[in-house]
């Protein structure tokens, strides 16, 4: 691709080229650590980093033009634009030929649910043989193969490049998860969904926002993003908060919504209900436990429904839906002990408050949780997860979750100011420590929950250090511990 076709196309976006219009270009890049020979070099002022101030470093590197949102005191080919961020977005559909067009393309948003709704569309259409992939949290698949490690949503690169190898593996459709970060950040401005999902939303981001009002906008985003015949799946309570003039479909409990759950079942099996399509009713049954999974599931299905797929054929599909790694997650290894343990990644007042809701629904015995909070994200919600998770376990074990730079006691004293002081509470920073406490004090028919890391496999403590930590992988290994020469009758 020639800087003349880039300059014609992006013009808009464009305030100078100084640049041959011959120059031809063999990739894209936005980080000196991926630069490659030919390449255009995408500069942006971030958080951390100002990348115009190493533009020598990305010349010496192969790059043989940079696209710039300031005048920079270096002699190199370059664009100046309006806005890196925007431009890098359309340059990326441009040079990866627009992939959304002929691929059935979902956005997943939302505070809670979003890996988990994005997972059962991305389960039931590959069980139903429809090719494809899945950007997630947890799972980052392009046809079978892991794209990259890292952040929910990548950058506008990635997500277009993944979108392309996919097309041209034949994969049909593509199911990506949207955080509000990225659709602040512009890193799906080059998309356009097909189905735009919002699964719900309470507090969350407030660090990054500001206000709630704002994190809301940030989401409502996704449906400006809409193909002209794309449609918004919404939870019902959200569907007069788009105001933007698209199709839309609702999900909820309430009798005006478009698909109308109902006999919300929970057991340690998994969660069945009932949904009222406007085609008839449906039976669905998913092995995902947790009655808020029957909402992700009647999203999932809506959206695949309103595209024209059978409905018998999808609550069949998702009939073998396992659950997401993480996400209520029953670890097997505890059986033997006589009481349950769960892991899930809930780290939010809104998934507490639901999580342990359900726990209490199918739990015998006491609730005992483990869990803390991440660091650099959203202080003023710590105190409402402790008040949560106070109100509704019966022992709570406050502990570290990631740090990242933040003092682990400062978050503890966050924590704290929402705790009941009349529930007994122990404080207990080492996170193994605190697991393995709830371990020893749990009693047959107790469910222990340790929340806020789900699948994740180390502990951020701050920008350099990280520290291998798996919860499951840490109860697996105290069990071991606590199980050897013991005998127990199940
Ligand atoms: C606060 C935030 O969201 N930051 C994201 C943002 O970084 P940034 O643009 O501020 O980047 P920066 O590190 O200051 O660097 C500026 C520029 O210099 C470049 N650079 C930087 C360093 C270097 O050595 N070389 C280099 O070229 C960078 O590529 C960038 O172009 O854009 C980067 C590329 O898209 C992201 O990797 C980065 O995510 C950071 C790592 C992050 O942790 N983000 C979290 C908060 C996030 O986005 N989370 C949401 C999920 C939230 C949830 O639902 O829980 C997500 O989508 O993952
Ligand atoms: N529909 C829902 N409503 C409320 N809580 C939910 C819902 N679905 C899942 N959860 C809770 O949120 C946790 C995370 O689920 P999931 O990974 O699907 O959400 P997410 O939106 O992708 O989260 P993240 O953005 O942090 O990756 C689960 O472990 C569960 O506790």
């Amino acid at each position: 691709m020639t800087i003349s076709t880039i300059a014609s196309i992006l013009k808009d976006q464009i305030l100078k080229v100084n640049a041959p219009m011959d120059l031809e270009i063999s990739g894209i890049s936005n980080h000196t650590s991926r630069v490659k020979k030919g390449d255009l070099f995408i500069c942006r002022k971030g958080e951390k980093f100002d990348s115009h101030e190493i533009i020598p470093e990305v010349i010496e590197k192969g790059a043989v033009a940079v696209v710039v949102e300031r005048e920079v005191n270096f002699d190199a080919p370059s664009i100046l634009v309006f806005d890196s961020r925007y431009f890098e977005a359309k340059l990326a559909s441009l040079f990866f030929e627009d992939p959304w067009k002929d691929t059935l393309t979902f956005g997943i948003t939302g505070t809670n649910g979003k890996t988990t709704t994005t997972l059962m569309i991305y389960h039931m259409l590959t069980s139903m043989g429809v090719k494809g992939s899945a950007l997630t949290t947890v799972l980052k698949n392009v046809l079978g193969k892991t794209y990259y490690e890292d952040i929910t949503t990548p950058d506008a690169i990635t997500v277009l490049s993944a979108m392309k190898e996919n097309k041209d593996g034949g994969g049909r459709f593509f199911a990506l998860e949207v955080s509000s970060h990225a659709l602040v950040q512009k890193r799906v401005e080059g998309v356009r969904f097909d189905v735009g999902i919002f699964t719900n939303i309470s507090r969350d981001h407030l660090d990054f926002h500001g206000t709630f009002e704002n994190y809301l906008k940030a989401k409502l985003h996704l449906f400006d993003l809409l193909k002209d015949d794309g449609f918004a799946v919404l939870n019902e309570s959200l569907s007069d908060a788009l105001h933007r003039r698209v199709r839309k479909v609702t999900f909820g409990t309430s009798r005006n919504a478009n698909y109308r759950l109902g006999n919300i079942e929970v057991s340690w099996e998994g969660t069945s209900f009932v949904l009222e399509t406007p085609d008839g009713f449906l039976k669905v049954f998913t092995r995902a436990i947790g009655d808020f999974n029957a909402y992700n599931a009647a999203a999932a299905i809506a959206a695949l429904h309103q595209l024209g797929f059978d409905p018998k054929e999808l609550a069949e599909s998702l009939e073998s839906f396992t659950g997401v790694e993480g996400r209520f997650e029953v670890v097997k290894a505890a059986k033997k002990s006589g009481f349950n343990v769960i892991v899930d990644f809930a780290h939010s007042p809104d998934a507490l408050e639901k999580l342990l809701k359900n726990v209490r629904k199918i739990s015998k015995g006491r609730v005992i949780v483990v869990f803390g909070a991440g660091g650099n994200s959203d202080r003023g919600k710590r105190p409402m997860m402790s008040r949560v998770v106070s109100e509704l376990a019966d022992v709570m074990i406050l502990t570290t979750d990631d740090p990242r730079g933040e003092d682990p006691e400062q978050i503890m004293e966050d924590l704290i100011k929402g705790v009941d002081k009349n529930k007994p509470y122990l404080v207990l920073f080492d996170r193994k420590e605190a697991i393995e406490t709830a371990l020893t004090i749990a009693n047959r028919g107790d469910t222990v929950v340790v929340a806020g890391r789900g699948h994740e496999r180390y502990q951020i403590i701050d920008d350099e250090k990280k520290i291998p930590f798996h919860d499951r992988e840490v109860i697996e290994e105290i069990l071991r511990e606590k199980l050897r020469g013991r005998k127990f009758v199940q």
